[in-house]
């Protein structure tokens, strides 16, 4: 008797008590009292899963934005996420001093061997100190600097010199090449790569950005593996060489002589070329391609003249029409699409006016900040860089600017990056005209990968007309 009873205990314990315990607490966890306010469908408040599954199918910006278009500009698209399209809720989130709302361990998809580097600190105290180190070397002055720009210039008259020697160059892998030799030709002075023509370097802008860890869950093709082999190997030869120029990173971690922490030097310079091939390659590319579109013949062609007037190479900066386009490029391509997470802070946290509880993550993205506001920026979809030429609104349009983060974490690299795309398209657009290559059928739509986005078909081909001809 007694033993059914207690039989009977368990069984109702199991049956019942137990599953209604684990629902209250996940229940709990899903935190529907804080975030029952939170625009969004009310499906999407209690799972991953369609977050999850729009990752694997690399659309994640595009869904992401198309709920902000039906919610507004804070939407909850996840059991623990929240997207928000605001200039105040970016600035609330990233430009509060890092301290507050810190980076997800998301990061540390991008470690390069175990060191704690620029990119992958977590911590906002070490970030801080490593980002005192490295500052300077990549400030605007440093990149404006002539040997910086003579560099630059010089792989940019390559890039075109090689594409426009056939009528039809995949400008996607040159300009990955263009890029890479452009960061090493800032990192390491006078030593910067050669992967636009030299035998030697040319897999080298095949660089795994995600640490090996993640090669089990996305595996590499072999050029992946060979060009970050290659790179690990120039790199750890190159810091050691010694050699280079008073501003490269190469010298200031030279400069510590025996303090030197040579594998933390390395690490630290792996990651910078990674964050600097796909994005300026990617976004040049779509821009070379937006370009090269019948419709934009008065833009290419005000741009050509603004060109072919410029003094010298070193006054593109101040060139008010290069200028526009390039930041009209980043607004629509800049490839930093998906949210950029952070946690909410201990005791929960105010965004735009939604009280968020600890350890929710929340995130702005560059595709729905630079397109959600009819009001900052109308015909959103439209290539249009003279929206930058216009004072009207000028405010709310930087405001709304993400392409290159905000705050203590924003873009290192974001003065260096913008100069290749001045030199590129100031090599390319003063001499040549460009078109789709008669054989290019790949898909420039736009494919997310962990954090940035790239073109679908990996490749873009395009013919380079000289400008006389063309006319
Ligand atoms: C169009 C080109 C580029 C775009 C759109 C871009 C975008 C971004 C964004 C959005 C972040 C912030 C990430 C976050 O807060 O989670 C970032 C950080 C970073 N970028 Fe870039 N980037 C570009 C080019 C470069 C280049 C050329 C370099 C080369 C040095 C570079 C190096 C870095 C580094 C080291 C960080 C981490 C900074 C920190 O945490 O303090 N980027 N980039």
């Amino acid at each position: 008797m007694l033993n059914s009873l207690v039989t009977d205990h368990a069984k109702l314990a199991l049956t019942i008590v137990f599953p209604l315990a684990l629902i209250l607490w996940w229940l709990q966890r899903l935190n529907l009292g804080a975030t029952r306010k939170i625009p969004g469908p009310w499906y999407l408040k209690f799972t991953t899963g369609f977050a999850k599954y729009h990752e694997f199918a690399g659309d994640k910006a595009i869904w992401i934005h198309h709920l902000h278009l039906r919610y507004g500009p804070v939407v909850q698209y996840a059991r623990n996420h929240v997207s928000f399209a605001t200039g105040t809720a970016s600035k609330q989130i990233y430009s509060t001093g890092n301290k507050d709302f810190r980076k997800t361990e998301l990061y540390d998809m991008f470690r390069q061997g175990s060191h704690i580097n620029l990119f992958t600190a977590l911590d906002p105290e070490k970030h801080g100190e490593i980002r005192r180190q490295l500052a300077d070397r990549y400030s605007n002055s440093t990149v404006l600097r002539s040997k910086i720009v003579t560099a630059i210039v010089e792989r940019a008259e390559t890039f075109t010199k090689i594409c426009s020697s056939t009528n039809s160059a995949d400008v996607y892998l040159y300009l990955h090449a263009y890029a890479l030799d452009c960061v090493t030709a800032m990192l390491f002075h006078p030593y910067g790569t050669d992967s636009l023509t030299g035998d030697n370097d040319k897999h080298m802008h095949y660089f795994p950005s995600l640490g090996p860890l993640w090669r089990f869950v996305a595996p590499r093709p072999a050029n992946l593996e060979m060009g970050g082999a290659m790179i690990h190997k120039y790199v750890t030869e190159t810091l050691a060489r010694g050699g280079h120029s008073a501003f490269t990173l190469a010298k200031r971690f030279s400069d510590q002589g025996e303090k030197l922490d040579l594998p933390l030097a390395i690490s630290e310079c792996l990651d910078h070329i990674g964050a600097g091939i796909e994005t300026t390659g990617d976004t040049l590319c779509w821009l070379l391609w937006e370009l090269s579109q019948p419709q934009h013949a008065d833009k290419v062609t005000r741009l050509h003249y603004e060109l072919v007037r410029a003094s010298t190479e070193a006054d593109l900066h101040t060139l008010p029409y290069l200028g526009a386009v390039v930041q009209e490029a980043l607004r629509l391509w800049a490839p930093g699409t998906l949210p950029l997470p952070r946690y909410v802070p201990e005791g929960g946290g105010c965004v735009d006016g939604y009280f968020l509880p600890a350890n929710m993550i929340v995130g702005c993205t560059a595709y729905s900040m630079h397109r959600l506001d009819a009001a900052v920026f109308p015909d959103a979809d439209t290539f249009s860089p003279e929206r930058w030429l216009d004072s009207e609104g000028a405010a709310d349009r930087q405001r709304n600017f993400f392409a290159f983060g905000l705050g203590a974490r924003t873009c290192i690299g974001k003065h260096l990056a913008m100069a290749e795309m001045r030199a590129c398209l100031n090599a390319v657009y003063s001499k040549y005209k460009t078109h789709p290559a008669h054989d290019m059928h790949s898909d420039m739509g736009l494919d997310d990968q962990a954090l940035t986005s790239r073109p679908k078909g990996m490749c873009c081909k395009l013919e380079l007309v000289p400008w006389d001809e063309a006319a």
